[in-house]
């Protein structure tokens, strides 16, 4: 007594079993190959794909094969590699000039999310380098002008904007907010923002996440990925941090916008390879970019310390840590303010309009190197640059000792002239009156007034004079 529906239950039992079969066998392969590819470094199981489970084929759109075409009949990705892209996520720490590339071709070639990281906003001097925003978006915050961006571009990339400044008590979470199959974190700010890369990197290795990091200045620009496939971290490599003054940053040092351009899309490359499971090998690389010569090198660092403070046998960081205070430099890309001398040796620059308002005879000194002095000077001023000063070229030595006898002839009786020293911030030149007292002290000059022009001549814009420019 077969009965029709006992024929049924049987054919669509069969076709469960059937089902289960095809999903067993694909977990098997899954754990065969993560078992394979377990290390103690952090891997990425790229070779997982979306499949259909029931025709074990790639489940592509006929949409996503246009708008993907050229790049899934590329054999290196294909739309194994296409498919592992679009599981993979990425966040961006930085929306600046080497962020926005990042973030504009992983966009474009259908990453699957993207978190875009940063707590600054959008100012003129930015757009040169910084090409997901506009005119329209000054004043905007840089996270939100770059995700407006990207969504014009790819509707489909999951993409999160995060206005917010990185810190230890937020970065473990949001690193850890990447749990796609692949998840990767790019660092994109500028190389003076070390107490970042120290903490963009500890936060990597304490989730098990690789980091490719670039860094672009003047005309060069570097790349590595770090703690991937038992590759080094950025500890690894340097333990310690640079002296604080020994940094430069791109308002200081200046950038041309294509060289951020060219490593950031050099990043997205390698977050690509990555991704698609073709695999970087920029791990224990260090692959600079000369924009002068146009020239690319490429040297091998040292690998994995084992006693490393963050991913060696025995870390002493388990957790992060305050690294403001570890690198003795601000986390973030705005100019440091140094304090180096007393409060007589300074003045205000009303103090200064104060003196050219009543004529009283003295010198200014500005000690901006000569690209600067092209840009913008004020009208009176002398200029011979720190470099020129603390190296005692003779050449310029002798124009000061000239200008100072000048206006010693000026000025009446046994009255001393006054020497004020400026550049762009007030940095500079303090370190200027250091070098000037040093040089005086002992010579016909020891008894002469030194002293530097608090916050320079970009004070002087904001404060004194609002058409004077800004740069
Ligand atoms: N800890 C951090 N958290 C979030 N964003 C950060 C952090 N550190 C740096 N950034 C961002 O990274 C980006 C770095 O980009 P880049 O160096 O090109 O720009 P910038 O700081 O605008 O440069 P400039 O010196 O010309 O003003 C900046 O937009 C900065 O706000
Ligand atoms: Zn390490």
């Amino acid at each position: 007594f077969w009965s029709k529906e006992m024929s049924e239950d049987v054919s669509s039992l069969k076709a469960q079993l059937e089902e289960k079969k095809n999903e067993i066998a694909i977990l098997s392969r899954k754990l065969a190959q993560l078992e394979k590819g377990q290390t103690s470094a952090p891997e990425l199981h790229h070779k997982v794909t979306s499949l259909n489970p029931l025709t074990e084929k790639p489940a592509l759109s006929r949409e996503d094969i246009l708008r993907y075409s050229r790049q899934l009949l590329l054999p290196e990705l294909g739309v194994r590699g296409h498919l592992n892209i679009s599981k993979t996520s990425v966040l961006i720490v930085g929306c600046g000039g080497l962020g926005c590339p990042v973030a504009q071709y992983l966009a474009a070639a259908g990453i699957g999310r993207l978190g875009l990281l940063d707590y600054d906003e959008v100012e003129l001097s930015n757009l040169h380098r910084q090409v997901l925003h506009g005119e329209e978006n000054q004043g905007q915050a840089k996270a939100l002008s770059a995700a407006s961006t990207i969504k014009r571009l790819n509707s489909s990339v999951e993409c999160v904007p995060y206005h917010l400044q990185l810190t230890p008590d937020n970065a473990l979470q949001l690193v850890q907010q990447y749990p796609h199959i692949t998840s990767v974190v790019a660092i994109a700010t500028s190389s003076n923002n070390v107490p970042t890369r120290y903490l963009v990197n500890d936060s990597c290795v304490l989730s098990g996440k690789p980091l490719v990091s670039a860094s672009a200045l003047r005309m060069e620009g570097q790349l590595t990925v770090y703690n991937y496939q038992g590759g080094p971290c950025y500890r690894c490599l340097y333990p310690v941090p640079p002296p604080p003054e020994t940094v430069t940053n791109c308002s200081d040092g200046g950038v041309l916008g294509v060289v951020p351009g060219i490593m950031g899309c050099f990043q997205a490359l390698e977050v690509l390879k990555m991704a698609s499971g073709q695999g970087s090998s920029c791990s224990q690389q260090l692959v600079m970019f000369d924009a002068q010569d146009s020239r690319w090198r490429s040297i091998r660092l040292r690998p994995r310390q084992p006693d490393c403070a963050v991913c060696g046998e025995k870390p002493s960081v388990t957790r992060l840590v305050d690294y403001e205070a570890f690198c003795g430099s601000a986390a973030t890309d705005k100019c440091r303010k140094l304090n180096l001398l007393s409060k007589d040796q300074r003045i205000t620059v009303q103090e200064y309009k104060c003196l050219l308002d009543t004529a009283s005879p003295h010198l200014l000194l500005d000690v901006r190197p000569l690209v600067e002095v092209d840009i913008c000077s004020l009208p009176f001023s002398l200029n011979i640059p720190l470099s020129g000063l603390a190296e005692r070229k003779e050449d310029n030595l002798l124009l000061l000792r000239d200008r100072i006898s000048q206006l010693k002839q000026q000025m009446a009786g046994d009255c001393q002239p006054a020497v004020y020293v400026i550049c762009k911030l007030g940095n500079d030149s303090q370190t200027a009156v250091q070098v000037l007292e040093k040089m005086m002290s002992g010579s016909e000059l020891s008894n002469f007034t030194v002293k530097d022009v608090i916050g320079g001549l970009m004070a002087w814009a904001t404060i004194i004079d609002p058409t004077f420019p800004q740069y």
